[in-house]
């Protein structure tokens, strides 16, 4: 992938590697998960829901790299769609470790698929413990008319969980870029929170070994 590595600059400095931040998506079987990745990782393809695609079912995992820049900081996406799958459901959760962010999906015309956002919480905690960032989605909001799934239901849910939320459409690309590019800042901005309070830290120390150096 052009750019990614390690290159020059304009100026001929070598620029830093990309920082790497791992993406879950996940949510049951049928929600629009691939759909999703593919819109936002490869624009040009045929819209979901559209006569031109037809449903497959993710077998297993996949993953996706979308390389994005975020002030000034050079971020490689790794996106791994799980299978929502109930057979696939040990193999898909085993990806949800080392994540940095989640993408939990619901689908707004089907109550069973909003029902079980708790149950795909409690594996996120589980596996990836619960200072990840997870966004939640209600997609297909073009089918308004199938909706079963009120709006105010995903924001309270997502309000209790103290995550952002968005309806999305993955057909008619309304909320995917953005969504995103909310996940992505929130794992940015812990990474840098992080590392400064590493950096505090060891200073901490580094002071307080010095001092007592000093004592004699
Ligand atoms: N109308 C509409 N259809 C959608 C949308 N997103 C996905 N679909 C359709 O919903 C079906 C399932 O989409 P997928 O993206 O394969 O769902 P998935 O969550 O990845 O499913 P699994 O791989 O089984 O976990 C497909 O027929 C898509 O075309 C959307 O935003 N609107």
């Amino acid at each position: 992938m052009a750019g990614l590595g390690p290159g020059k600059g304009p100026g001929g400095a070598a620029e830093p590697r990309p920082l790497l931040v791992k993406i879950v998506m996940a949510g049951e079987s049928c929600v629009g998960k691939t759909s999703i990745v593919r819109r936002y990782t490869e624009p040009g393809s045929p819209p979901a829901g559209s006569p031109a695609t037809s449903y497959m079912a993710t077998i297993g995992i996949d993953f996706k790299v979308k390389p994005v820049m975020f002030n000034d900081t050079r971020v490689k996406l790794q996106i791994w769609d799980t299978a929502g799958q109930e057979r696939f459901h040990t193999l898909s959760t085993s990806y949800f470790r080392g994540a940095q962010g989640f993408v939990l999906v619901y689908d707004i015309t089907n109550l069973k698929s909003f029902q079980s956002i708790t149950i795909w919480m409690n594996d996120i905690y589980e596996k990836a413990g619960d200072e990840v960032d997870v966004i939640l989605l209600g997609n297909k909001c073009d089918k308004e008319s199938e909706r079963v799934v009120p709006k105010q239901k995903g924001e309270k849910l997502a309000w209790e969980y103290g995550m952002p939320f968005f309806e999305t459409s993955a057909k008619e690309n309304v909320n995917i870029e953005h969504a995103f590019s909310v996940l992505t800042k929130e794992i940015l901005e812990k990474i840098k929170f992080c590392s400064f309070a590493f950096q505090q830290y060891v200073s901490d120390e580094l002071s307080a070994l010095l001092n007592s150096q000093f004592v004699y």
